[in-house]
């Protein structure tokens, strides 16, 4: 479990401040994946320093399976970060290294048995799905080869944390499926908690359980994957479930319905069409597949002559969130 809570970094730029984090909170139960997503200098480097503690927050606190890290004294920071696993963008790998000697590189550094070494190295090399590359070095390898590298990497002191950052951006569209499902696996069988900081949609819509959205500083939503993507309202859930803009409609009122799990399957619009005796007209609609929920999102349009608060009471009670289009 993470919880970070009401965290501040404040930097110094010649005579100005600048806020760089304001009091963000946030809480990643054990076993999960939560995506920090925002867009550039919103402030996702400063708090992955700030929870590694490169650098030391303003205020705040973190904490780790009950363990405060911002506690800790300086002599004991190598190996509270030891507990935290890093997985960056480009996996930033020793290229005068095997692929064997990068993950054994952590453990020698805290003077390891070789024995124990290599163990430990086949044992993650196996992990990875990298058995027959132990002796690879770098530059044989492929772009997600060396990510998978990089995660073994960061897993070599049985860390109980897993802090990706930008982990698939540098990698092409099918790498980073198999990377996130990788790391999404991992979570499962090594019951890690997860951070991922991106900006890709894409990669909290694949693998994250909770997401928050993180700008100028302040987390302004967050929450389960299934509850923010159901909020019509809300920022992410537009993101999550983007529909394309439709120039302006003339005739009767425009309306965006959310669907979500089995009202995506029921035949919600034919019914609506016979009930109340009005066309359907399709703006825009998709479909996406969040959390193992299908969750759709249609802009529709309906008669003039149509009874609107029957037509609100009779979705609702089918499940279906409504909201009238501006
Ligand atoms: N060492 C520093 N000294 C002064 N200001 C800083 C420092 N590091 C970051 N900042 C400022 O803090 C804010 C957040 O920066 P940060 O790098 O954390 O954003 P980011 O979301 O990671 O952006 P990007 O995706 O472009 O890396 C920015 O306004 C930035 O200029």
């Amino acid at each position: 479990m993470i919880t970070v809570t009401d965290l501040r970094k404040v930097y110094r730029q010649g005579d100005r401040m600048v806020t760089a984090l304001d009091g963000v909170s946030l809480s990643v139960p054990k076993g999960s994946i939560h995506g920090i997503i925002g867009h550039s200098g919103a402030g996702k480097s400063t708090l992955v320093r700030c929870l590694t503690l490169l650098d030391r927050p303003t205020s705040g606190s973190v904490t780790i399976d009950g363990r405060e890290l911002t506690a800790v004294k300086d002599s004991e920071i190598r190996a509270a970060r030891r507990r935290i696993g890093m997985v960056f963008q480009h996996a930033n790998l020793m290229d005068s290294r095997t692929a064997a000697a990068n993950i054994a590189h952590p453990l020698e550094l805290v003077g390891t048995k070789k024995s124990v070494i290599d163990a430990r190295v086949k044992e993650l090399l196996a992990l990875v799905g990298l058995e027959g590359s132990a002796g690879a070095y770098p530059a044989q390898l492929s772009g997600g080869q060396k990510q998978r590298v990089g995660i073994a990497r960061a897993l070599a002191s049985d860390p109980d944390v897993l802090l990706c950052d930008e982990p698939t951006s540098a990698l092409d569209p099918s790498t980073t499926d198999d990377i996130l499902d990788l790391i999404s696996d991992l979570t499962r069988r090594l019951d890690l908690t997860v951070l991922i900081i991106t900006h890709e949609m894409n990669v909290v819509k694949r693998i994250c359980d909770s997401v928050s959205l993180l700008e100028a500083g302040r987390v302004v939503e967050h929450g389960p994957l299934r509850e923010v993507a159901s909020d019509l309202r809300g920022r992410l859930a537009k993101q999550l479930i983007p529909l394309p803009v439709t120039p302006p409609s003339p005739g009767g009122p425009v309306l965006e319905l959310l669907f979500t799990g089995q009202t995506t399957s029921d035949p919600v619009l034919s019914a609506l069409t016979r009930r109340f005796d009005t066309d359907v007209n399709v703006l825009a609609g998709s479909v996406e597949l969040l959390a193992g929920t299908r969750f759709g999102r249609l802009r529709i349009q309906l008669d003039t002559h149509t009874d609107m608060a029957a037509v609100h009471e009779y979705l609702a009670l089918q499940g279906v969130t409504v909201e009238v289009a501006a």
